[in-house]
This record gives C-alpha cells, sequence and structure tokens, in this order.
C-alpha cells in the first residue's frame, strides 16, 4: 500500500509549549486513520504542520512522497476540514464549493451538491451567520467531495445534529469505498468512529503513544466481570488498566488476550467476558502512560 505521509523528528514549539515533541508517525495509504488524543495533546498542531499551514520548529514530513510547505504540486492533494475555517465576509456556500471545486482536481460537483441538500446546508445565507452545525456541514461537504488523496477532518463534527453526523460517517466511508484515499479523522467522540477507523494514532502531551490497526487493538484488553476472588485469580499476573469493587463482585479491564487455559477457567469461575470499547481502551492506555510518565 505504501505510505502517504510520513513525519520524522517534528517538533514544534510555541513560546513555552511544546505542542510536537519528537514525533516520529506514518500514515499508509488508502485507509482511514483516526487521530486521537485528550484536549491539548498536539493533534491539530500535527494537522497544521502536515497540511502546511504552519511550519514545524524541527524535523522532516513528507506527504505523498513531497515536502508539503509551499509546494504547489502536492498542496492540491491535501484538503484539510478544521472548525475555524475562514470564509470572506459575504461568502455563501455555494462561493465555497466553487473556491475547492478550482483548488482540488478531483472535486466532484454532483456529489457536493447532493450533499449539500442531505444535509440542508441554506443557499443563502452567508457562511458567516449559519448555525454552527451548518458551517461545520460546508467544511464536511468540502472534505468529501473534493476526493483529495490525502484528507484531514479536525473534529468535523461540532454542532452536528446525530443525523448529520451519521450522514457524515455513511456518505464518507461510501464514497471511500469507492475512491480509496488516505483519511486522518480527529474525534472525542471515539466509539461513535469506532466502525470507520482502521488504524488508531494515539496523541499524548505531544508525543505519540499508540500507532495501532484497531483489529489489533481490540484483541489488546477484556473486561473480566464477575465473583472478587474469581476476577482477581484471572486478573493475577496481569496488567491491569482498571477494576471496580461491587460489593462481592469486581470488574477488571486486564491487557492481553485470554489463551485456551484461562478462558476454560473463565467459564469455570462464572466470570464474564465483556469486549472493551474502542473509547474505554484509548482512555485507559492514555491514563496508563500519564501514570508511566509522572513516575
Ligand atoms: N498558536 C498557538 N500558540 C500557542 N500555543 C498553542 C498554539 N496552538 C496550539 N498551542 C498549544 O499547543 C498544545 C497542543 O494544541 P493542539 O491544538 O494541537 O491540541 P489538540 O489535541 O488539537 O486539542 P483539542 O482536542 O482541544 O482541539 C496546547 O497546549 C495548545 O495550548
Amino acid at each position: 500500500m505504501g505510505t502517504a505521509i510520513d513525519v520524522r523528528g517534528v517538533t514544534r514549539r510555541y513560546r513555552s509549549t511544546t505542542a510536537l515533541d519528537q514525533v516520529s508517525v506514518s500514515f499508509e495509504k488508502d485507509m482511514i486513520h483516526g487521530l486521537l488524543g485528550r484536549n491539548g495533546a498536539g493533534k491539530t498542531s500535527l494537522m497544521s504542520v502536515i497540511t502546511a499551514q504552519d511550519w514545524p520548529s524541527e524535523g522532516e514530513i513528507r506527504v505523498l512522497g513531497h515536502r508539503p510547505q509551499e509546494n504547489e504540486q502536492v498542496l492540491p492533494n491535501i484538503c484539510f476540514v478544521r472548525e475555524e475555517q475562514q470564509y470572506f465576509d459575504d461568502a455563501k456556500a455555494h462561493h465555497a464549493f466553487r473556491a475547492a471545486a478550482m483548488a482540488f482536481p478531483n472535486w466532484d460537483q454532483e456529489l457536493c451538491d447532493r450533499l449539500a441538500e442531505e444535509f440542508r446546508v441554506p443557499e443563502k445565507t452567508r457562511i458567516k451567520k449559519m448555525s454552527r452545525g451548518q458551517r461545520s456541514a460546508v467544511g464536511v461537504i468540502i472534505g468529501i467531495a473534493s476526493r483529495a488523496e490525502v484528507t484531514f477532518f479536525d473534529e468535523p463534527y461540532m454542532g452536528l445534529d446525530a443525523v448529520a453526523r451519521q450522514l457524515f460517517y455513511d456518505r464518507l466511508l461510501e464514497d471511500y469505498a469507492q475512491h480509496p484515499r488516505t483519511i486522518v479523522l480527529s474525534s472525542h467522540l471515539i466509539d461513535e468512529i469506532a466502525h470507520l477507523i482502521e488504524n488508531v494514532v494515539l496523541i499524548d502531551r505531544g508525543r505519540i503513544i499508540l500507532d495501532e490497526p484497531v483489529e489489533q487493538l481490540r484483541d489488546r484488553a477484556v473486561t473480566l466481570v464477575g465473583r472478587a476472588d474469581a476476577v482477581a485469580e484471572i486478573a493475577a499476573g496481569r496488567e491491569v488498566l482498571h477494576e471496580e469493587a461491587m460489593g462481592r463482585m469486581a470488574r477488571a479491564t486486564v491487557l492481553g488476550a485470554l489463551d485456551d487455559g484461562e478462558r476454560r477457567r473463565v467459564e469455570e469461575l462464572d466470570i464474564d467476558i465483556v469486549p472493551v470499547s474502542l473509547q474505554q481502551l484509548v482512555v485507559r492506555l492514555t491514563a496508563r502512560e500519564q501514570k508511566e510518565g509522572a513516575r
């Protein structure tokens, strides 16, 4: 498949803040990646330097094999959808769409028109006067209809209602299936995007703490629910990401898949195995990283 984006040793400092700290990560081509992390972790900073909206203080970036900064060869293949997108003062949606049509060589106007109808983007309202959700819809439509080889969505759902968010996920996935490309989606609604993303990149305090295919990640941990002594027996010797006691019952999330012998024992002990949601896993792994970082 190959690499679409390669980031080597990238640091971005803002005065006293180090937003990105020696980040090295690559994003495989034609895949949907989730870029996850807590507030202020460095997601927007990373996307900004990759899309050449910003310059790294140190390090090297290649997008489709080229340095993106001031590079007319590669920039038309990169689309960055973010909340604080600037439009000129009296721009209406069709102005933004026309500008995108000129900027992106793979632009699909028919798809844009269809999406504008489905998202109910008002035709006559200036973007500045639109509701937050309507403005987000304009960005999301540009992100999908541009069909840019590399597309970033930075928390694209701000203000979108549940119906519009579902529409976004469905249309993105449909279009991606027909026109595979590299998509990086940053979101706090991890379980909502869990079925979309194939790879997770988790960033915390400017450092990459995890970069793993979702399937592999799901097998990383299980939650055991049962009698406290039984759960303790299975959890013994494993790294426990989280545990709760409920009277004589306990619930523990442990790292590592269970082998056949352990699975038999789990049955004998009448323990329920509950799959861990991606969101849970990300929260627990971030907490673990923070604990280790504090040591
Ligand atoms: N222009 C800037 N000037 C100064 N500090 C900045 C600037 N942009 C980002 N930072 C700082 O860099 C760090 C990373 O911010 P960034 O916006 O990349 O985080 P994020 O992961 O996108 O957060 P969120 O999920 O809240 O959007 C934060 O501590 C932030 O305060």
